[in-house]
């Protein structure tokens, strides 16, 4: 079983930077200290009004990357040339209109099927992988494999939503599209709003899972427990997640015996 990797987005230090202008904090040394503290990769969605992590920063930060470097964003021209430049690890493309709060919806990857054919072919001939956020429909998995996408990044604002109430309900679509996309060939990944409380379960219920990225709710963690600290909390809880997963196939196994 392969183990998920934790990649840690830092738009959110970036943020705080922002608000008051200067280099507190310095989003560089977070990104060189995430990685020390076990992140084995960082993620940045840089937004065209700059408000989050700047198109500067993105440049500095590719020559620290000692792990994976992923960079999401609406495929803009401007957005496209970056990459060409920066040339990270993996492109995660998100449909984010240029004023959204923050990524609030999956590509409907049939209706916008050319352009994402073209602009991945572009991408991957920079050597990136490619990987489409995507919501939990299986046409929108099936139009993510005919693009020509490696991976999908499954969109759990809905499964972090559902996860207090209900967490088997929540869960079991992200376990279906996750075995579909595995089954087309699609690698499978997942993030938005997953936090220390929904995380180990998502891990163990969703198969094929080889990366979550995860922003908010640890910079938010990290203010009460350290960087340090809550990096190794989230990464305890993909182990956990794990151990959990692979309790469950030795019990059906020993049931089916
Ligand atoms: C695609 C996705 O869910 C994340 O990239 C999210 O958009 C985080 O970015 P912000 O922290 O800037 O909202
Ligand atoms: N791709 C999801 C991501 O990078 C982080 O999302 P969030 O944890 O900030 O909601």
């Amino acid at each position: 079983m392969e183990k998920t990797k934790l990649s840690v987005n830092i738009n959110k230090i970036a943020t705080l930077r922002n608000s008051r202008g200067g280099n507190v904090p310095d989003v560089l040394q977070a990104a060189i200290d995430c990685q020390r503290f076990g992140a084995e990769g960082i993620t940045v969605h840089p937004r065209p009004d700059e408000r989050h992590i700047r198109y500067s920063d993105v440049r500095a930060i590719r020559p620290i990357i000692t792990t994976e470097f992923n960079i999401e964003g609406y495929p803009s021209e401007k957005f496209l040339q970056l990459v060409e430049e920066v040339r990270p690890h993996q492109v995660t493309l998100v449909p984010d209109p240029p004023d959204a709060l923050t990524s609030n919806a999956g590509w409907d990857t049939q209706a916008h099927l050319d352009f994402l054919k073209e602009v991945i072919a572009r991408i991957k001939a920079t050597g990136a992988r490619v990987s489409l956020f995507v919501e939990t429909n299986e046409e929108d998995i099936k139009g993510a494999a005919l693009a020509g996408a490696d991976r999908i990044e499954l969109y759990t604002e809905d499964y972090a939503r559902g996860y207090n109430k209900d967490p088997e309900n929540a869960v079991a679509p992200y376990a279906v599209c996750a075995a579909i996309a595995h089954s087309l060939g699609l690698g499978v990944n997942a993030g938005h709003d997953l936090n220390l409380d929904n995380l180990r379960y998502f891990v163990a219920q969703v198969p094929h899972l080889l990366e979550v990225s995860i922003g908010h709710a640890l910079i938010s963690d990290a203010l009460y427990y350290g960087l340090e600290n809550t990096i190794q909390m989230y990464l305890r809880q993909i182990a956990l997640g794990h151990q959990d997963k692979q309790a469950q196939s030795s019990e059906s196994t020993s049931v089916a015996d």
